[in-house]
């Protein structure tokens, strides 16, 4: 178990008294501060930050249809807990519900699933389960076998934006949440950064997103750090599901990842500063962003004449897997050029885009 790592055990403090309140013993030191302070503080700094967010950004109107995805692991859990806590103690007047999209990974989502179940019985919030291959007629089992390990996250990653969204219509729901938390955003500014790819980075700060889509989703663990939320996790015995996807072995993303964790080691404000940075920065006026439009074919939002999911299920259906594969630079029009380059690579077995990379879309 790596020291410090998302699945690490807290760091005990040192028979100090809380900064915090000044009565109990400290039980952790804080990784965002550094602060040593009892259990009870930290649960209630961890709530109040959170509070804070969703009211300062007016993330929520009461009566609204909340979908919390749901994925079993340690953010969406705590984020489906903390998110009913909130409701019931500030009275947002949320309707919440839980939403998973089943990949069809044999022995990690079948596993994972069954802890949302049974998360929908202890926080007594609906569940609603929608799969890859009810939504796309293939499982990623069956896309891994056709296509291999490598760009499985990109299939993976497009499919499941959409399916969420499909999820969260079914509901009814206003807004979608999920459980991305500050880590996970300063990991996207750096590796949008890395890309190129100004578009995205101007816009993977944001806390609400897809508000001129179908559904509109938000982070409310923006600020949230991945380290508190396992603490939190830990210490309110909260039941998740701790298991890597078996088919990520995403090397660039997971080497951004530990760059950041090392810089959070020398210093924790590190990960705020970084989505500071990506919230502060502009785009010159004369850089040409995508427009937004509907697909063709399925009448999903893209920038493209085809969606990346109908581009990639073609390719898919095809048996031409690379069809979708690599990046169409948001000009109108490009959908051709990158399918053709794509049919070239497909015949010559070369393949444009070298790393795997899920969507960089929140
Ligand atoms: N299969 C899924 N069903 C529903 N929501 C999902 C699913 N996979 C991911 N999500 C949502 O997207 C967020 C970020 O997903 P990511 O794959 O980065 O996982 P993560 O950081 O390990 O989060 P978690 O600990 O919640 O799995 C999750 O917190 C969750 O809200």
């Amino acid at each position: 178990m790596e020291e410090g790592g998302a699945t690490a055990r807290p760091r005990r403090a040192t028979g100090r008294l809380c900064s915090t309140c000044n009565q109990r013993k400290a039980a952790l030191k804080r990784p965002k501060t550094l602060e040593q302070i009892c259990r009870e503080c930290f649960y209630s700094v961890f709530e109040d930050e959170i509070h804070n967010v969703i009211m300062d950004n007016n993330l929520f109107k009461p009566g609204e249809r909340v979908a919390v995805a749901a994925s079993g692991g340690k953010d969406s859990t705590v984020l489906a807990y903390v998110m009913s806590e909130l409701n019931r103690r500030h009275n947002y007047g949320l309707d919440l519900f839980l939403l998973s999209v089943d990949e069809g990974i044999t022995g990690y989502r079948d596993d994972s699933l069954e802890t949302v179940k049974r998360n929908e019985i202890e926080y007594g919030l609906p569940l609603k389960v929608v799969s890859y291959k009810d939504l796309y007629g293939w499982t990623m089992d069956e896309i891994v076998k056709t296509i291999g390990l490598k760009n499985n996250c990109t299939f993976c990653g497009v499919f499941r934006r959409q399916a969420l969204d499909r999820g969260a219509a079914l509901l009814k729901a206003d807004k979608l949440v999920t459980g991305h938390n500050a880590d996970d955003i300063a990991e996207t500014v750096l590796l949008n950064i890395l890309r190129g790819d100004i578009a995205r980075l101007s816009r993977c700060t944001f806390i609400t997103t897809g508000e001129d889509g179908p559904i509109p989703r938000c982070k409310p663990f923006k600020y949230t750090y991945e380290k508190e939320i396992v603490m939190y996790a830990y210490f309110k015995k909260l039941d998740y599901f701790s298991t890597e996807c078996i088919y990520s072995p995403n090397a660039y993303r997971g080497f951004a990842r530990e760059f950041i964790k090392d810089l959070e080691r020398m210093r924790p404000r590190a990960i705020l500063d970084i989505i500071r940075s990506g919230e502060n920065f502009r785009t010159a006026t004369s850089t040409k962003m995508p427009e937004q439009g509907t697909c063709e074919r399925c009448g999903y939002i893209s920038s493209q004449k085809l969606c990346k999911a109908c581009l990639l299920l073609e390719g898919l259906n095809r048996g031409l897997p690379k069809l979708g594969i690599g990046r169409a630079r948001g000009t109108n029009g490009l959908n051709k050029r990158v399918e053709q380059r794509n049919l070239r690579s497909e015949r010559t077995g070369s393949n444009i885009e070298s790393k795997q990379c899920g969507t960089l879309d929140f």
